[in-house]
């Protein structure tokens, strides 16, 4: 039996009340972790070194996910299917993608750039109940679609050799694991990975960690949990919020995990912390006993 000492516990660390607190993202230049509330459209910046945080940009809108481009800058994927890079200095730049289908009805939730620069980047469902889509958008800024049909596109991850890639859909409640073409970028031959139906809380964001297991935050779920490469759960931490909404790991050796949370529910009025734990909103960071990986970075060009 573990020793309960052993335990990890989450630190509230940025005490932040997003409505939906998602997308972490350890920035190696600056040693920060950046995150988003995702209808607010705001980004936020916590600097571990001296545990201060700040709010960097209020956008228009949404902002569902971003990357971190080689030169630096994040590269912000909106509501309406608008891409477009931002750093601190120059703030919003030209969009490199207006919109995604041209009536811009629904947003981007989740997205990952790949080991060649490329970012694949899901969609939430439409207002009038389409699925969403996984796109993935080359370097030279072209739209694909590398799976459709999809049931809230959420949490994607690389396998540590770099042939598979794992994709959540929260709605259908699974992650799936897909071949992956590192040269083309294509996806193929999809895989049930993790049928989360009688699990509490619905898969959400996710990441790989240095052993190659799969790290998933459950929505209504209050809880990360790890999986091996089969499957089976290895961990779990428990946390106040209920919703907790996405998990990546950071720091100079990246061995702390940094988890976002959210007052929910998704779309509509923010809840209150009475109903949705304490602490729900906030960034936690958690030391859970193994560290994480880079995330790639996207090439993707802008003007
Ligand atoms: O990633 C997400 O999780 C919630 C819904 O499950 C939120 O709405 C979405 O952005």
């Amino acid at each position: 039996m573990a020793d309960p000492t052993d335990r990890p516990e989450p630190r509230r660390v940025a005490d932040t009340h997003c409505h939906t607190g998602e997308g972490p993202l350890y920035h190696p230049d600056e040693g920060v972790v950046y995150f988003l509330d995702i209808p607010e459209a705001d980004l936020y910046r916590y600097d571990p070194a001296d545990g201060s945080h700040e709010r960097v940009l209020d956008a228009e809108g949404a902002v569902g996910g971003f990357t971190i481009q080689d030169s630096g800058d994040l590269l912000l994927f909106c509501d309406g299917g608008r891409i477009q890079p931002w750093n601190r200095d120059d703030g919003l730049g030209d969009p490199v993608v207006e919109s995604i289908d041209g009536e811009g009805n629904s947003r981007f939730n989740d997205v990952i750039a790949d080991p060649r620069g490329r970012v694949f980047c899901g969609t939430m469902p439409t207002p009038d109940g389409e699925p969403g889509t996984l796109y993935r958008l080359d370097t030279d800024g072209s739209l694909s679609v590398a799976v459709e049909d999809a049931r809230l596109s959420n949490g994607l991850g690389f396998t540590p050799d770099r042939r598979h890639v794992y994709f959540t859909e929260t709605e259908a409640g699974r992650i799936s694991r897909y071949r992956y073409d590192q040269a083309t970028g294509d996806l193929s031959d999809r895989e049930p990975f993790l049928d989360a139906s009688d699990l509490t809380g619905h898969p959400d964001g996710m990441t790989v960690d240095a052993e190659g297991h799969v790290w998933a935050a459950f929505w209504d779920g209050g809880r990360i949990a790890s999986y091996d490469p089969e499957g089976t759960e290895r961990q779990r931490v428990e946390f106040p919020a209920k919703k907790v909404s996405a998990v990546t790991f950071g720091g100079p050796d990246y061995d702390t995990a940094y988890v976002t949370t959210a007052l929910g529910p998704g779309e509509g009025p923010a809840s209150t912390r009475e109903e949705e734990g304490d602490g729900a909103g906030a960034l936690f960071a958690v030391d859970l006993g193994v560290g994480g990986v880079p995330e790639f970075r996207s090439r993707i060009e802008t003007r």
